[in-house]
């Protein structure tokens, strides 16, 4: 038996109705076994929290982690030219390792900010989920698929054998999904056969929509219908859990069209912003009764990985998109980044809320700080003061990945020699 016993802290559970209050958290085997005040139990390791929070960790829905290496290398375009002139020449260069390395990094940054678990959507994917197991984090791994060459075929081999080979791996912390990239780089046909098979085998879908208007404008020449029709007359939200990610540019029918879907959209505000590809109908979607939770995207596009920038981001740019400062409050974008992004993952029955009986994921806020004092509202102080920095201490399935901002399982140096030399060249001449 592994025990850990964290130690007067501020405990803020993310379950609906539940007040922050002072007490300790027993973890034996890598689930929470007790939450309350003055715990005695035994434990192999006690951590003193004086001072800190302690709250769900947050879950990044949508990444591309390996994109880590093409960080701050093409800024400022708009989505078409960076994809198809910057990051395609560069990830055409990508080798395995080079995967894994950016992954590395990737998970560095993620678990440095807070972030316990993230769902990806790559190539070289049997990399990325070494990286996964190497790592101590949690993630939903997703083979990305475009279908525009003739090599459909060998891409759907390598997605199935993404989840027949490493569904359930690292105890539990590796899931998988089936990824169509997106309307635009997916036919009909191709489509049709993942959704099936999605169908059939009951495994869940991960894929971009109606991120830009451009997408909108293309699909509507194609098939004249919406991205979100187009998805939907191909049966994607009869009967499998989807997940969304951006759907900014939807109408009041493609929101209909959403209702009482399983799984929901994964909301990348600062990607958006900076893409200047609009504002998601965050408030439309969430009063249609989807589940909304929240992503970065990859480094290449967001630039940074920090969850409590898009936490900040998501809800300013409600208030701003309804001209409303109630909207979106503190507690719902909190609630977007942990519990629903657990949904969106279809892992909540074992994260996003901190209960007794769920797996230890969660982290510590060090509130010793300037910008974190007074504490007239702990949960205000997370949304909009909190950055990933404040994060003091990150712990996946009862493993400890960070302590006092030092990680625990992986080699800072060595990554950033690898991520640096491995970075230059795939930009060479670019
Ligand atoms: C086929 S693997 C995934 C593929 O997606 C690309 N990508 C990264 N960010 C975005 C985005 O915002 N919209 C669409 N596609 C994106 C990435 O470069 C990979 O090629
Ligand atoms: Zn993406």
């Amino acid at each position: 038996m592994k025990t850990l016993l964290i130690k007067d802290c501020m405990i803020l559970t993310m379950v609906e109705g539940e007040k922050p209050f002072l007490g300790d958290i027993w973890i034996v085997d890598g689930r929470i076994a007790k939450i309350g005040p003055s715990l005695e139990e035994e434990a192999d390791r006690v951590i003193l929290a004086k001072n800190r929070v302690a709250m769900p960790g947050l879950i990044n829905t949508h990444n591309h982690a390996s994109m880590s290496l093409l960080r701050a290398f093409s800024d400022d375009l708009k989505l078409m030219d960076w994809l198809d002139k910057k990051m395609l020449p560069a990830e055409a260069r990508m080798t395995r390792e080079d995967v894994y390395w950016g992954t590395t990094l990737g998970i560095a940054e993620m678990i440095a900010s807070g972030t316990t678990a993230f769902a990806d959507m790559y190539v070289h994917m049997d990399a990325v989920a070494q990286a996964v197991l190497d790592s101590g984090i949690r993630a939903s791994l997703t083979r990305g698929m475009v279908f525009l060459e003739d090599d459909g075929e060998r891409r759907m081999a390598e997605a199935l054998d993404l989840i027949d080979n490493w569904t359930g791996a690292g105890d539990g912390r590796i899931t998988t999904m089936l990824g169509p990239h997106a309307p635009y780089t997916c036919p009909p046909k191709p489509l049709q056969g993942v959704i099936e098979l999605a169908h059939k085998r009951q495994i869940p879908l991960h894929i971009h929509l109606a991120e830009t208007i451009e997408e909108g404008e293309k699909i509507r020449a194609r098939y004249n219908q919406t991205p979100t029709e187009y998805l939907h007359e191909l049966g994607m939200f009869h009967d499998t859990h989807v997940l969304l990610a951006h759907a900014v540019h939807l109408n009041e029918s493609d929101v209909a069209l959403l209702r009482g879907m399983r799984g929901g959209v994964a909301h990348n505000p600062v990607s958006n912003l900076k893409l200047g590809c609009g504002i998601a109908p965050v408030r439309e979607l969430i009063e249609a009764g989807v589940t909304v939770g929240m992503g970065t995207d990859g480094a290449g596009s967001a630039t940074t990985l920090d969850m409590f920038a898009e936490i900040k981001a998501a809800t300013w740019m409600q208030k701003l998109k309804h001209g409303d400062p109630t909207v979106l409050p503190a507690e719902s974008a909190l609630r977007m980044a942990t519990i629903e992004s657990a949904k969106l993952l279809a892992i909540d029955h074992e994260v996003g809320t901190l209960e007794v009986g769920k797996r230890a994921d969660l982290i510590l806020i060090d509130l010793d700080k300037p910008h974190l004092q007074p504490v007239h509202d702990i949960l205000a102080l997370l949304a909009y003061s909190a950055t990933g920095a404040d994060v003091d201490t990150t712990i996946v399935n009862g493993e400890i990945l960070m302590h006092q901002r030092q990680f625990q399982t992986l080699q800072w140096e060595e990554i950033k020699r690898e991520a640096t030399t491995r970075a230059s060249r795939l930009v060479e001449g670019l």
